[in-house]
């Protein structure tokens, strides 16, 4: 493949692959072999809930440039994405709203032909540093998909903890049912499957699957939450559900959401991000903020015909 360098590049990223490769669907983005998770005990003696005795982080993107082969697909986007609030990604479809959120925890890079140059930091380390794991900035960064993916023959309470075994963390029996409780219920989910945590992930509803995948990637305690438009292929009352569980989650850890949805972003998020690519050029964002300002004062005219549904 071409190489990509210019003099701002902090560091190019390269894969290879075939372009058939492209088209598959992201394995679930849990830990690998290897990774280990300190539980930090409180005077109880149990594991931490999901994101508790953790200070939140911000999620800062510098100068981010991705390319698929000679494809260059975003151009210098830098956007400070702030601790402890809801951060929503817009824009029309190809703008490269989820080849952003991807380059966030490092997925990008396990697309063959992908490259990306910039830096991400959180908590102001940057993620892609020679010295960082990959493994590390997934587990620290979480992401739940558009479409569902828990396990789906494994039981309920095991694609919850399935993020844990896959690192190798040893959590005694007891503090594995306080973490399975508690991560279902900051899920939104506990109530419903209190009683059948070992039927099959698979047996459960759209909506009840996405918030296993929720708590699924809450067990491992990530600092950020990334979800690429979650709720696009659920009902509107599974779609309440989960607006009302980022509500709720938002208090401990970092989200950032694509969504095509505006009403989704005026009612879940802080402030909104408006991507856009004119013909033939990579993404960037034409316009940042609250997401009250964005709505209902925004500075660029482009940014109001989109929020107003005039175009995209
Ligand atoms: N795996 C891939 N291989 C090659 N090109 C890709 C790949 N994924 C995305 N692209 C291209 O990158 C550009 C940005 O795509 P991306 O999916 O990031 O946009 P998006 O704004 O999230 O779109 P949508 O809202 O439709 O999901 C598009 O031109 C797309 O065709």
């Amino acid at each position: 493949m071409n190489e990509h360098e210019d003099t701002n590049t902090m560091h190019v990223v390269r894969s290879s692959g075939s372009a058939a490769d492209t088209m598959v669907e992201p394995e679930p983005l849990v830990p690998r072999h290897g990774d280990t998770i300190e539980w930090s005990r409180g005077h109880s003696g149990k594991p931490p809930a999901a994101g508790r005795h953790q200070a939140l982080a911000g999620l800062d993107a510098r100068d981010i440039t991705a390319w698929f082969g000679d494809h260059r697909v975003l151009d210098r986007v830098t956007l400070f994405m702030r601790a402890g609030e809801v951060t929503a990604l817009i824009g029309p479809s190809g703008c490269g709203k989820s080849t952003f959120l991807r380059i966030l925890n490092r997925m990008h890079e396990l697309v063959p032909s992908a490259a990306m140059a910039g830096e991400v930091l959180l908590d102001g380390q940057d993620i892609y540093a020679a010295s960082r794991r990959i493994t590390e900035a997934r587990r620290q960064i979480g992401m739940v998909f558009q479409k569902p993916n828990p396990f789906p023959a494994m039981s309920i309470y095991d694609n919850v903890v399935a993020g844990l075994k896959l690192t190798g963390a040893r959590v005694r029996r007891n503090d594995k049912d306080d973490l399975v409780e508690e991560c279902l219920t900051k899920a939104g989910l506990w109530r419903e499957v209190r009683d059948r945590l070992r039927q099959p992930g698979g047996a459960l509803s759209g909506g009840q699957q996405q918030r296993l995948c929720i708590a699924r990637s809450l067990a491992i305690r990530p600092r950020v939450l990334l979800m690429d438009e979650p709720c696009s292929a659920l009902d509107p009352t599974s779609t309440r559900v989960i607006e009302e569980t980022i509500a709720e989650l938002v208090a401990e850890v970092t989200i950032v959401i694509v969504t095509h949805n505006m009403q989704q972003a005026a009612r879940v998020s802080n402030r909104c991000a408006f991507f856009l690519a004119e013909q033939g050029k990579p993404g960037y964002i034409v316009e940042h903020g609250p997401t009250d300002a964005m709505f209902n004062e925004p500075q660029d005219p482009r940014t109001s015909d989109y929020v107003h549904g005039r175009f995209g």
